[in-house]
């Protein structure tokens, strides 16, 4: 393990029974690294195991086989208090922000939930915290009082970001998560990610089927083929390292780099 490796999954297993009792493996021998600021991209085709990855990272999902050490301890079997505080330094966000949110819930209560929740301070300061996330994820003070009906897609995934940043997680998993978004407003969230990620250095794995996508943000790819990762690139070079065949046709029919990269440099502010 390197020094600065945050999170390490070796030989992680997640086999799931179908309706005949017969065993899929959902997730097969998956190894991989995080260290700490880092930003590693997981990326396949959908059913290759992504989520399910994602969710056995997040302690949402129990693996069938495998060790995960997390700043050096292993927390598969991590139970009871233990477990519930583990939830904090693993955030997630997903693709659609919609179904985070309970309808009756204002911003504000969705906002300051996990910090009453884990008892990180009472409800009035996490109300003033709520404002200062909402004034880092580029949204008026004023939208804590507004329902999740009255909020854009964007500005409801700003606020899941808001939330996931504010509780200062080691890890953020981004599943898909602009993929639900118009590809400007895509844009705008994956720009307020990157600023966050080097105002406050999580540590970020990002899933996405979107290889251009990750190839932009990401420092390293794993690509997933059927439950397995295939191949493992350096970012920015996928196009020249790339030798799977997986990911050869990955690059060839899922986007064309050229015109990611088109679009890619007018950063919106
Ligand atoms: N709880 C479950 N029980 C049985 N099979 C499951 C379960 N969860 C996932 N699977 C199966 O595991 C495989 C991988 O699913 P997963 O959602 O991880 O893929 P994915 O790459 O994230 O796809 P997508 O991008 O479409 O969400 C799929 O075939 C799925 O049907």
């Amino acid at each position: 393990m390197k020094q600065n490796t945050i999170l390490e999954l070796k030989d992680v297993n997640k086999h799931f029974r179908d309706n005949d009792g017969d065993i899929f493996k959902a997730v097969e021998d998956v190894s991989i690294t995080l260290a700490k600021g880092e930003c590693i991209g997981i990326v396949g085709e959908s059913g290759c195991g992504k989520s399910t990855l994602a969710r056995i990272i997040a302690h949402l999902t129990e693996v069938s086989q495998g060790r995960i050490i997390f700043k050096g301890k292993d927390i598969v079997k991590l139970q009871g208090d233990a477990l519930k505080a583990h939830y904090k330094n693993v955030q997630m966000i997903f693709q659609s922000p919609l179904d985070t949110f309970s309808p009756r819930m204002t911003i504000g209560g969705y906002l300051i939930e996990p910090f009453v929740n884990f008892k990180l301070m009472n409800k009035k300061k996490a109300y003033e915290y709520a404002q200062e996330l909402l004034d880092m994820v580029g949204l008026d003070k004023d939208y804590i009082k507004k329902y999740p009906n009255e909020l854009s897609g964007g500005q409801l995934q700003r606020v899941v970001i808001a939330r996931a940043i504010g509780i200062k997680p080691d890890i953020i998993i981004c599943d898909e998560c602009t993929s639900a978004l118009d590809v400007s407003i895509q844009k705008q969230i994956i720009n307020l990610l990157l600023a966050l990620k080097e105002k406050t250095d999580f540590s970020n794995v990002f899933i996405t089927h979107d290889l251009a996508l990750a190839e932009s943000i990401c420092d390293r790819i794993y690509v997933m083929y059927q439950g397995e990762i295939v191949e493992m690139i350096e970012g920015q070079n996928i196009v020249e390292e790339a030798k799977h065949p997986y990911t050869k046709i990955l690059l060839s029919s899922v986007f064309s780099v050229k015109n990611f990269e088109n679009i890619g440099n007018q950063r919106i502010g």
